[in-house]
């Protein structure tokens, strides 16, 4: 596996950069982020480096690598915490990469969902799953000074993917949080328009993506911390909270989820709660 670095910044005392590489899974060329903070390169007292666990970050529709990195205000908490955090893109692009006729901000291109598609002309390029679970923290692994600590979050449609990721893969993540997830995507319209389209008219194929129907089947999970702003645009319709708290009642999983008032969709609002959400993972990375 090879990648390309195409930008390099200094950014609290460590390094935010973005590189280019060639994905076998989804059969393009894929760009994703990565902030390494200060303790790679030198200890407090002028120690060698160290390796430093991962945050995965997915982000919502329409994102690239770039939203995140750029918004929320994440880097001065990793670096204090020795966290590094990688933000890959949210869809396959490039040529031959099928997109939505209309070009629809919530389907096709920066709306993967996370799926592994089965339909045409989808199922060759939109394998975002296997590429967040597997191809990508091989690179990671690989070309990066990290440990094989690793937690997951995300926002919205990015939000459903780090839940429906951590639920399905509890030996791979020591925690996983959400900011305003997609809860129920089955039964919210941006859910079925993209799982019709990448998985086709039969449900039960759905019922794998779905945290809501993963959480009731779940025997372990890694602690969970979901934040959700009261006055979101999008909650009744497309994110249903509530349905994720009764999926969650009575199992008896290690989980909190947050209505925290006044708070919409946006980027405020990670930025608002992003240091929280890092410290959570923080502990359970050290452990
Ligand atoms: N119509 C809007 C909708 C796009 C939007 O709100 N995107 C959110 C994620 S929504 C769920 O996945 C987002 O994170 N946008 C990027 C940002 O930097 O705010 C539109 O087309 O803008």
């Amino acid at each position: 596996m090879t990648m390309e670095n195409i930008s390099a910044n200094r950014s609290f005392g460590g390094w935010q950069r973005q590189y280019n590489h060639y994905s076998e899974t989804l059969g393009c060329s894929m760009r994703f982020a990565v902030y390494l903070p200060p303790q790679v390169e030198q200890g407090e007292h002028g120690e060698p480096g160290i390796k430093v666990p991962v945050l995965y970050w997915l982000s919502g529709l329409t994102c690239t690598d770039e939203n995140f990195m750029q918004k929320a205000g994440a880097h001065r908490i990793a670096a204090e915490l020795g966290v590094a955090i990688v933000a890959p893109d949210t869809s396959p692009r490039g040529d031959g990469v099928p997109d939505d006729a209309e070009g629809a901000y919530d389907f096709g291109l920066g709306a993967g969902f996370y799926v592994n598609a089965t339909e045409e002309p989808w199922a060759k390029h939109y394998r975002m799953y296997d590429y967040i679970v597997n191809e990508l923290p091989q690179l990671v692994q690989q070309e990066f000074p990290v440990t094989d600590r690793w937690s997951i979050s995300g926002h919205s449609m990015g939000g459903h993917g780090a839940l429906m990721i951590g639920l399905k893969n509890p030996q791979q993540f020591c925690s996983v949080s959400a900011f305003s997830p997609i809860c129920n995507p089955m039964q919210a319209p941006w859910g079925q328009k993209a799982f019709a389209n990448y998985l086709g008219d039969d449900r039960e194929a759905w019922r794998q993506y779905d945290s809501c129907e993963l959480i009731k089947i779940a025997k372990s999970v890694p602690p969970i911390l979901v934040d959700q702003g009261s006055d979101d645009q999008f909650l009744t319709e497309q994110l249903q909270p509530e349905k994720l708290v009764r999926a969650v009642a009575s199992s008896g999983l290690n989980f909190e989820l947050r209505i925290q008032p006044g708070y919409d969709h946006s980027y405020y609002f990670i930025g608002s709660f992003i240091e929280e959400h890092m410290r959570f993972h923080a502990s359970h990375l050290n452990k």
